[in-house]
């Protein structure tokens, strides 16, 4: 009902325009005394459009549809104008005498053809008057049935409108629908892709798999309705979802951005060496969901998968690797240290025994404040607030005075060098950016382990990570490292922020320890690059310093 019923108003709305301008010039070329102007309204469905037939058919459909008086048509118009629906006048079409159109009464019409979308229903079709009023010969006689025209629903000017508000959810849902009722029937069980091209190449031998490919494609656009463009779309997103989600699991299909419609509609990039890459990642893409969103899992259900979570705890209590399972960062110390625990710290945190009180990264850290104070940035001058509507230093806005931190992009990854573990950047980190602070206990007076020995404002002093910290506690040393540590001061309070020097996804965030930890050290170093200062530890006369950069 719904489809025919717009299919009527389209109709109607291709007619309106053309009917009135035929309407307007007719009325226009009538002489005034000429009577009572009549318009009939007639159609006929071609079915065939060959010219040998055509006559034929014409005359064989025609119906008609309604007879019109003219002359009150401009009596209700004048009605419609002063603003009373045209509708609810039809019963004075039957009471009142009919007047011929006088000419005064034509430029109502002209008017129309000028401003036609601002009057309020246009030219419309009145109710057919009762056959006995105005009799159709072939009414009649010819006794058909035709369509109940008079009870349309009136054409809704906003119809376009409505279809804009739709979210788009609802118009993929409409759009489904529309395809439901609207292609053919579609039938795969009797339509077997490789059968049908199997069966083309053994009755033509000669043909290429290509080319019977592409003859079974033609045959489905014809069954199905579609166009050849169309097929190859719809395939090209089939098979694209199915293969991301063969490889990469329901990680990448639920968390895609905009771009997984376009990459599957066009089929960038699928090669073979990337849908490795992604089978590669498909656990590191589950372990990195399930600890940041440990409910993702639950969406699965709305198409019956398991939602049972699989890795918990922190991002950073699962070490990955490239072909193994991801194993628990315990595990991974456990032949140093058996019960091996690793608190994650969002902040620093101050050894009371070491500091008691004060904190040793601040400018006067044994003066108490009783005043608020203003900060200004050293490196940019601005203003520094943790109030996002008054901070004005952007110096680092990933870690400091942007509000709300995003988890950063990095994994724990096991080395495969000795090195026990690094960390991986997840996403790329342009140059300049900040990776993380260097986060730890706030201490001093550590020898014989890895720590770091910072000259704060006022005294030196350690941050140590062994126990407790964050991700920067698993990066290795590089003579060619892709980040470096910066000081940094913010509200009075001395940072170590790992500053990138540039670095893709997918490469290990690296350091430069520095020469004074490797002189201090009887340990090779496994960075690996050509110009590693620190790999041929064993051939160092004993008490000289190691190559000074
Ligand atoms: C801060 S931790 C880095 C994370 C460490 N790989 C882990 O698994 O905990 C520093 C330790 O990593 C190892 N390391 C880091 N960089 C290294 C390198 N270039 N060569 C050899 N060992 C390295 C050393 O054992 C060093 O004591």
């Amino acid at each position: 009902m719904a489809s025919n019923s717009q299919l009527y108003d389209n109709i109607f709305e291709r007619i309106r325009a053309p009917l009135a301008e035929a309407v307007d010039d007719a009325l226009s070329s009538l002489h005034q005394s000429s009577g009572t102007p009549l318009l009939r309204l007639e159609a006929c469905l071609d079915q065939d459009h060959s010219e040998a037939t055509q006559g034929a058919q014409k005359e064989a459909k025609r119906t008609t549809l309604a007879t019109i008086e003219l002359s009150s048509f401009q009596r209700r118009r004048g009605t419609a104008e002063g603003g009373t629906d045209v509708e609810q006048n039809h019963s004075d079409q039957e009471t009142q005498p009919q007047r011929p159109l006088s000419n005064e009464n034509r430029p109502v019409l002209k008017s129309y053809r000028l401003k036609r979308r601002k009057v309020v229903g246009g030219l419309r079709l009145a109710r057919s008057a009762p056959p006995t009023r105005v009799a159709s010969p072939e009414r009649e006689t010819s006794r058909r049935l035709t369509s109940n025209f008079r009870h349309f629903p009136k054409r809704n000017a906003q119809t376009t409108i409505y279809k804009q508000q739709m979210s788009p959810f609802e118009r993929l849902i409409v759009g489904i629908w529309e395809q439901i009722h609207g292609t053919p029937e579609l039938n795969p069980s009797d339509w077997c892709y490789e059968e049908q091209v199997q069966k083309l190449m053994v009755e033509d031998p000669d043909l290429s798999l290509s080319k019977g490919r592409a003859t079974v494609q033609a045959q489905a656009c014809k069954d199905f309705g579609w166009s050849l463009k169309e097929l190859r779309n719809k395939m090209a997103i089939w098979r694209g979802y199915d293969s991301i989600r063969e490889a990469g699991g329901w990680v990448p299909l639920i968390f895609a951005g905009m771009g997984l419609y376009r990459f599957c509609k066009y089929r960038l990039g699928f090669c073979p060496q990337n849908i490795a890459t992604l089978k590669r990642l498909r656990l590191r893409f589950e372990v990195a969901a399930d600890t940041i969103h440990p409910e993702w899992r639950l969406l699965l259900s709305i198409i019956g998968k398991p939602t049972t979570r699989v890795y918990h705890g922190h991002p950073c209590d699962w070490v990955v690797s490239k072909d193994s399972q991801p194993i628990p960062l315990a595990d991974t110390y456990s032949q140093w240290t058996p019960a091996f625990r690793f608190e994650h710290l969002e902040e620093s945190t101050i050894d009371e025994q070491a500091w008691g009180l004060i904190d040793p990264r601040t400018e006067n850290s044994h003066v108490q404040w009783t005043l608020p104070r203003q900060f200004s940035c050293k490196k940019c001058g601005s203003t520094q607030s943790n109030d996002v509507s008054t901070n004005e230093c952007l110096c680092f806005p990933a870690l400091f005075g942007s509000g709300l931190r995003k988890p950063c992009p990095v994994q724990v990854f096991r080395t495969e060098n000795g090195r026990n573990n690094g960390l991986l950047a997840c996403c790329p980190f342009e140059r300049g950016a900040a990776i993380g602070e260097f986060v730890g206990v706030i201490t001093q007076g550590i020898r014989h382990l890895d720590v770091m020995q910072c000259s704060g404002p006022a005294v030196t002093y350690q941050i140590w990570q062994g126990h407790k910290g964050n991700y920067t506690r698993f990066i290795n040393h590089s003579c060619q490292p892709n980040s470096q540590y910066e000081p940094f001061l913010w509200l009075g309070v001395q940072r170590h922020v790992l500053v990138s020097k540039g670095i893709l996804a997918g490469d290990e965030i690296t350091v430069d320890y520095s020469d004074d930890y490797w002189n201090h050290l009887d340990k090779e170093c496994l960075c690996g690059e050509t110009s590693c200062r620190f790999k041929t530890r064993n051939e160092r006369i004993p008490g000289e310093q190691g190559p000074t950069r």
